[in-house]
């Protein structure tokens, strides 16, 4: 099947949606013999259910993994078992800490007032072509990198700095999205010898690998001399973190904190900014939808406060994550063979791929107008929201590893819609085609170019 794969690759993500429509929802996929390259693609509640929940002990994220995503090292989206557990119970605490909550919000607010309006009138003033993903990307960058590291960045800004770090990052993702799909022997040697993809990803790494290390050498030596930090940040916080209850976790390894740090910032930077492209994109697709979210805006939006009332707002940023999943499939490996709910048989250490994409867009699962943008279906007839099992909204994931940043994703999404929409309009800049990147992350290839005026 690799042919077929090949010419299809650049719309992988809708070649799967037809491929499990037409298959009912599970496709075997045939690689080259003895390539490793099989795998099982499944779109199908009762399987994803019992994969990522109810017979999670048999899914970890496994050696093969770890091995594809190397650069994440030991940090929480590789590890596994008792490290895992630790990792994750910190993460938890501090995620949740009212303290960290607090400075996410205002951080996220100011951000927006010092980084993002500033450029959107600059963009009026001017009337400049602005690309909306690369603002986003810069946006979430430097609040990631506010709440990981307590160091700004300040990528947004009207110069539009080179960003080093951002691109080597970009990198990294997409050498990790190959890596799926060639044979391991093969990307293996690529990175033995040093050539293409491969290549760039280690001279891309050395350049993260040393922003980090002077960011937490300078840290240890601020906390070494007693300074006191007025904000709660993932990196002092795991400097510190008690070794008596989380037994596992090594704070003076340096190498350690790298990857913990290095593994949120990934989590958190791509993510929310590809949420916030697709949203502003579907939202000039569909005028009576955004005339919506204006009008409650407007009838219900007061102060930060108020989000939560926002119901219609939260539908529409639900609905672009069900047909635009920031990333667009899992995959997990059976530690012990077994037969799924589906009746497939999946060999021990065989691979699975979800298709969080296709699971979004499959009408067996959402009804004949799966395809279609239609935030009501959120919406209860009590004007309330409605639930949908994480199994069919994977967005988040499901289960054991739900991802442990949704609330504050959520926030973060509706601080920035807010304040745009109530404060501008954008045309889409025409000609410019608008496709996915084949990537881990759900970005625009060629970013989302727009005109933007001020709302009178
Ligand atoms: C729209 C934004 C986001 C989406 C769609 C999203 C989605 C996901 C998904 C699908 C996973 C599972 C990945 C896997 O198992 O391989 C995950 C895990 C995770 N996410 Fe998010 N995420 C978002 C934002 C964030 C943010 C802002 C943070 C941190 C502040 C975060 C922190 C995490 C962490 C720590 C995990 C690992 C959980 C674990 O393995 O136990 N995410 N996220």
């Amino acid at each position: 099947m690799v042919p077929s794969l090949v010419v299809q690759f650049p719309r992988v993500y809708d070649w799967m949606v037809e491929i499990l429509e037409a298959s009912d929802l599970n496709f075997a996929f045939k690689g080259a013999w003895f390539s490793g390259t099989d795998f099982l693609l499944t779109a199908d509640p009762r399987n994803i259910h019992h994969i990522l929940s109810s017979n999670f002990k048999n899914y970890p994220k496994g050696p093969e993994f770890k091995k594809i995503f190397d650069v994440l090292g030991d940090g929480i989206v590789a590890a596994d078992s008792m490290l895992w557990e630790d990792l994750r119970k910190s993460n938890h605490s501090i995620f949740h800490h009212k303290g960290f909550l607090e400075h996410a919000v205002s951080s996220n607010i100011s951000k927006v007032k010092k980084g993002l309006l500033p450029i959107l009138d600059k963009a009026v003033e001017e009337n400049i072509i602005l690309d909306l993903q690369d603002m986003f990307q810069r946006f979430t960058f430097d609040i990631s990198s506010i709440l990981m590291t307590g160091y700004d960045p300040m990528s947004l800004s009207i110069e539009m700095p080179e960003v080093e770090f951002a691109e080597a990052v970009d990198i990294s993702e997409e050498a990790i999205f190959y890596r799926h799909l060639k044979p391991v022997i093969l990307w293996k040697l690529q990175k033995w010898i040093g050539v293409g993809l491969e290549k760039k990803l280690r001279d891309s790494m050395v350049a993260v690998d040393e922003m980090l290390a002077k960011i937490i050498s300078s840290r240890r030596e601020e906390l070494g001399r007693g300074k006191r930090e007025t904000s709660m940040n993932v990196l002092t916080y795991y400097i510190n973190v008690d070794t008596t209850k989380y037994k596992l976790l090594k704070p003076r390894s340096d190498k350690f904190i790298r990857d913990v740090v290095f593994s949120l910032l990934i989590a958190a930077r791509d993510t929310t900014s590809s949420a916030l492209t697709w949203f502003f994109w579907l939202l000039s697709m569909h005028p009576n939808v955004m005339a919506k979210i204006q009008h409650e805006i407007n009838t219900k939006y007061d102060n930060p406060a108020d989000l939560e009332k926002l119901v219609y707002l939260h539908a529409a940023l639900s609905e672009t994550m069900r047909l635009y999943p920031p990333l667009p499939f899992n995959h997990k490996s059976p530690s012990e063979s077994e037969v799924l709910p589906s009746g497939h048989k999946v060999e021990a250490h065989s691979k699975i791929v979800i298709s969080i994409y296709a699971l979004g867009r499959m009408r067996s699962v959402w009804g004949e107008d799966a395809s279609d943008f239609k935030p009501e279906r959120w919406i209860l007839e009590d004007g309330g929201i409605r639930h949908e099992p994480s199994y069919k909204f994977l967005a988040f994931n499901s289960g054991p590893r739900t991802c442990l940043g949704k609330n504050l994703a959520l926030l973060q999404l509706k601080i920035v819609a807010v304040d745009i929409i109530r404060n501008y309009d954008f045309k889409i800049v025409e000609g410019q085609k608008i496709e996915p990147v084949t990537s881990v992350i759900l970005t625009m290839k060629h970013g989302l170019k727009v005109t933007v005026s001020k709302k009178i």
